[in-house]
């Protein structure tokens, strides 16, 4: 199930709009929807039924997932504890969580922070959907009711709640005795607010995510169930506040073993298919995992890999492979490129208690665990554009010199020459001047001039991307540097470089790293780069 359709449960839209759409007359169309009154039947997922195995084979390898969510919602009309479901993006928590409820067939109400971002659009979303309001030009487009405050949407909330759950009960007393056909299963009703982690980003007040999470206190509805989505873990949220902490169920990341399952599903032709995959998976899992953006890179990239397939009729399988592979190879770079891109989301691990308290001691003590977890899926050459601005602003640039000899850092103990007094006095007070001014600001010719020197002393042996990459840079292919511009564009917008003003004297933009010691290093430990060996320390 795509985004679109997902957003078309949220919109409700409704059977009687979309048969009018097949007649293309924009007027009819326009009137019937607004004349159509929703009904309680817009409180359920609707389309065909869906049972429990095809929701199973729908979702490869999110089995115990499924069966944990469905445990936790309980048998009809149980009352619930919230649920907290969590992980990276595009791992299937929203489409997984709908599909589950279009198998049981109970009502839901669904807002995600990502349409709704502001507490107004996301109050009134709620209760528009509670109270079967739809936003047309007859009533100019309003929501049912103006809310802004919490203490409002509380009210309004529990009143239109109140109000669904009596229907829902008059309407299940009728089902018993006559079963009608899309009517929504139980009386209870499932708010399910997606997209958590989005909030911080415009509650400068930081209200709205406690007030979210003690919505179970607050209502007292047993016949209410809570359920939150979001990017980050529980982690990043709770403080002791004293409500309620939901029931945790974690979405790991895929593996490639993983999407190789999920990309195989509904694959006619599976044999193909796994030869492509064979070919795509590892190149593209290093750059994203994300199933959203390696379905859309996969579907034109499948066609092309097919394109040869009618010339090799009457070829063996093996020379078939081999000839689709050196065909469709020159396609791949292409299109890795496009779909680079690098997280910007905090620890996505399940975490023992043990390492729970650890975090927790980082955190007391200034230090920014979320970059202790973060899990690198960027591709090798934006690594070392990581590193080499975390060099360039930690050392003074009149180091650069020493430190990226032909001997490079790798050698540098035997490089140590007896400094004098004075010269480890100046040293010193240069090193403190460093830590005083935080991390320094550097040009973008200094950047690529580090970039450059490091990435052509990997230790252990280069993969091949890597090699072409440095191969590339050396010879000054414009298209490469092109991509490490464009890559440098992509740190600076996950914040891990940002752009400081221009130079009033150079008068060329600067940059300056944001990441931490502990980030860089591991950074450089992905990539078996020895990083400490090029900083400069006294
Ligand atoms: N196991 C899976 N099997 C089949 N399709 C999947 C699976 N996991 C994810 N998808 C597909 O990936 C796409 C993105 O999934 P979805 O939007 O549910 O992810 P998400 O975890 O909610 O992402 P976000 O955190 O960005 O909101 C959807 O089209 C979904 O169907």
């Amino acid at each position: 199930m795509g985004k679109e359709e997902i957003q078309q449960i949220t919109r409700r839209t409704t059977r009687s709009f979309s048969s009018s759409s097949a007649t293309g007359n924009e007027a009819v169309k326009t009137k019937i929807s607004e004349s159509y009154i929703p009904t309680l039947k817009d409180l359920v997922f609707g389309g065909n039924h869906l049972s429990y195995d095809d929701l199973l084979s729908s979702f490869p390898t999110r089995g115990v997932q499924i069966s944990q969510i469905v445990h936790l919602l309980g048998p009809l009309n149980s009352p619930m504890l919230p649920i907290f479901i969590y992980g990276g993006a595009s791992t299937g928590k929203t489409s997984i969580i709908l599909q589950i409820f279009r198998h049981l067939n109970r009502p839901l109400v669904y807002a995600s922070y990502r349409t709704c971002y502001s507490p107004c659009l996301f109050f009134e979303s709620i209760l528009n959907q509670l109270l079967l309001h739809k936003k047309n030009a007859v009533n100019g487009y309003s929501s049912s009711k103006r809310c802004e405050k919490p203490s409002d949407f509380v009210n309004l909330l529990r009143e239109s709640l109140l109000s669904v759950i009596g229907d829902l009960k008059v309407n299940s007393g009728k089902l018993s005795s006559n079963k009608l056909p899309g009517q929504p299963n139980g009386s209870m009703v499932y708010l399910i607010l997606d997209n958590l982690e989005l909030v911080r980003n415009w509650d400068k007040s930081s209200t709205i995510l406690p007030f979210m999470f003690s919505l179970y206190d607050i209502l007292k509805m047993p016949e209410v169930g809570l359920i939150y989505i979001s990017n980050t873990s529980p982690d990043t949220y709770y403080s002791n506040v004293g409500y309620v902490e939901p029931i945790p169920v974690y979405f790991p990341e895929y593996t490639e073993e993983d999407l190789r399952q999920i990309f195989l599903r509904n694959q006619e032709n599976r044999k193909l298919y796994l030869s492509f995959l064979d070919v795509v998976l590892k190149p593209f899992c290093r750059v994203t995992r994300r199933v959203d953006e390696l379905s859309t890179a996969f579907s034109s990239l499948f066609r092309k890999y097919c394109e040869p397939l009618n010339d090799l009729e009457h070829v063996s399988y093996e020379e078939m492979k081999r000839r689709l592979f050196s065909h469709f190879q020159p396609h791949i770079a292409l299109s890795l490129n496009e779909i680079f891109q690098v997280p910007s989301w905090p620890p996505l691990e399940v975490e023992s208690n043990k390492e729970k308290k650890r975090k927790s001691s980082i955190r007391k003590s200034g230090g920014c665990e979320d970059f202790a977890e973060l899990d690198f899926h960027m591709s090798t050459s934006a690594k070392y554009l990581l590193i080499s601005a975390f060099l360039a602003s930690r050392n003074p640039a009149t180091l650069d010199a020493s430190l990226f000899d032909s001997t490079a850092g790798s050698d540098s103990h035997k490089r140590k020459r007896k400094a004098s007094v004075k010269s480890l006095e100046q040293k010193e007070a240069a090193e403190q001047e460093l830590l005083m001014k935080g991390p320094g600001t550097f040009p973008l010719e200094r950047l690529l001039a580090i970039f450059q020197c490091i990435s052509s002393v990997v230790e252990g042996p280069l993969d091949e991307e890597n090699e072409n990459d440095v191969l590339r840079f050396e010879s000054g292919d414009s298209g490469f540097m092109s991509d490490v511009l464009m890559q440098l564009s992509s740190l600076c917008n996950a914040n891990f470089i940002i752009k400081g003003g221009s130079c009033p004297l150079e008068g060329s933009t600067r940059y300056r790293s944001m990441i931490t010691e502990d980030m860089a290093l591991k950074v450089a430990r992905s990539l078996k780069f020895p990083l400490p060996n090029y900083l400069y320390r006294r």
